[in-house]
């Protein structure tokens, strides 16, 4: 399990990049990191990577403060990416699977195994730079797979790819999570969020706003209700709770709280009852509330 307790760090002279951020991921959980540009995600990653220090906080590793040797064990896709062009894609992954300390035999079993799940047998002895981004980034991965790392934490892994490619790095994270790893991406694609994370982490200017699974973020949004009455008697919602609007020769409802059947009764009453329906919000919504 790993623990982000009350994170502050200010850069300069006075840049409050990250001011309390505290949450956890416990072992096999997928969790997803998402906030507005500059809102700290990478910030945080890299305090938890040793990248940079945390003028206050902790990180807390299986219930100690993470060490050095821990740190090595974690597997790392920065956002700047780091990978060396000029070498080739399996030398590259050899070469980081020996500075994590794994010999020759080790690595190369590793590397065979991890080329062939990502898809990039046929890529092996190209040059990072010939490959597209989305070939490259499945090289990172497997740079930051190569140790069989006790935790994963990856800053954008999923930005510019397409959806096999999508799909392809969404199922090896989901392997890793499985096997008991805690898997910390960041995205801003937030409909793959909602469908790859177990929990989510809302930050927004340098303090975690809301965190939890997607189904608690979605309990506390609150439910919704939406009626859509074709052809309606004017004035029929008056004095209801929510908001009206008008599609074509439909009104449409959306009433949060109230009793949904005095709604429904009205809407029976009032015209022909299209749609009538319990809606909880998507993660896309809750994040627009939760940084507004
Ligand atoms: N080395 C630095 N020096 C000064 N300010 C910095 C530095 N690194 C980050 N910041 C600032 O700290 C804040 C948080 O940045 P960070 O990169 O952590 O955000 P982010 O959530 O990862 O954003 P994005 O989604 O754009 O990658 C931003 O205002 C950024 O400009």
């Amino acid at each position: 399990m790993l623990e982000i307790r009350g994170l502050r760090k200010v850069f300069g002279a006075g840049k409050v990049a990250l001011d309390g951020v505290s949450f956890a991921v416990p072992a096999g959980q997928m969790f997803g990191f998402v906030g507005a540009n500059g809102a700290g995600k990478t910030t945080t990653m890299r305090i938890v990577m040793g990248v940079l220090q945390a003028d206050e906080g902790e990180v807390i590793w299986n219930g100690r403060p993470l060490t050095f040797a821990e740190r090595r064990t974690f597997g790392y896709m920065p956002e700047e990416r780091g990978l060396y062009q000029k070498m080739r894609v399996g030398e590259q992954i050899d070469y980081f699977g020996r500075l994590h300390g794994l010999d020759a035999g080790a690595v190369g079993k590793a590397r065979d195994a991890l080329i062939g799940r990502l898809g990039l047998t046929e890529r092996v002895n190209d040059t990072v730079e010939s490959l597209s981004l989305g070939n490259q980034q499945r090289v990172q991965l497997a740079v930051a797979l190569i140790h069989d790392p006790e935790l994963l934490i990856l800053d954008e892994p999923f930005s510019g790819l397409d959806p096999i490619a999508v799909d392809v790095l969404a199922e090896v994270l989901h392997e890793r999570a499985r096997g008991g790893v805690p898997v910390i991406f960041s995205s801003h694609q937030l409909e793959l969020v909602e469908r790859l994370c177990d929990a989510v982490g809302i930050v927004s200017a340098g303090s975690m706003v809301a965190s939890g699974t997607v189904d608690e973020l979605r309990d506390a949004e609150g439910r919704r209700l939406r009626v859509v009455v074709r052809e309606p008697k004017p004035g029929w919602a008056d004095g209801l709770p929510g908001e009206l609007s008008k599609d074509g020769d439909r009104d449409v409802l959306t009433v949060v709280g109230g009793d949904d059947q005095a709604v429904l009764r009205r809407a029976v009453e009032a015209g022909h009852v299209e749609f009538f329906g319990v809606e909880r919000p998507t993660l896309v919504e809750i994040f627009r509330e939760a940084v507004a």
